[in-house]
């Protein structure tokens, strides 16, 4: 089975998590944290800042890695790393998702997540000091 190597966006503010609905395709409607595949060449942290600049046309700060979750879904092996992240600028604009929440700690588990953001959602919760 094809492996898949995304990146993904653990953005924290003032306490809240943003959580993003997703817009088309296979996943359409699940909630994920925003990102994407990683391009040959790049570093994980430069492809989280093309991907975050192209779905919300924000910049923002790649901080510490929070874990490496792996999922088979029946098509792709997923191997996908999560970092916490700070938003550089004001409020993101959706120009790929359909919705946006930011989510406490509490409300994390509110929203259906992506069968692999179950694992992330865990990791954040046992590291929730750095949520800030
Ligand atoms: N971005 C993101 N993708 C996730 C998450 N959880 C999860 O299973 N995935 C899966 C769904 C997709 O099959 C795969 C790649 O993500 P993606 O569709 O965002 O990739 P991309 O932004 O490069 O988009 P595209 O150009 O391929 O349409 O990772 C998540 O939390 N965030
Ligand atoms: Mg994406």
């Amino acid at each position: 089975m094809k492996s898949i190597e995304v990146v993904a966006a653990i953005i924290r503010r003032n306490g809240r998590i943003l959580a993003t609905q997703r817009g088309y395709g296979e996943f359409k409607d699940g909630w994920e944290f925003p990102g994407g595949k990683t391009e040959r060449g790049e570093t994980p942290q430069q492809a989280l800042i093309r991907e975050i600049k192209e779905e919300l046309k924000s910049e923002i700060r790649v901080g510490e890695k929070l874990c490496t979750v792996e999922y088979d879904y029946p098509k792709f092996h997923l191997i996908m790393h999560c970092f916490w992240c700070d938003l550089l600028d004001g409020e993101p604009v959706l120009l790929e998702h359909e919705a946006a929440r930011w989510l406490t700690a509490d409300e994390l588990n509110s929203v259906d997540w992506l069968p692999a953001d179950v694992q992330v959602v865990e990791a954040i919760l046992a590291d929730s000091a750095s949520i800030s």
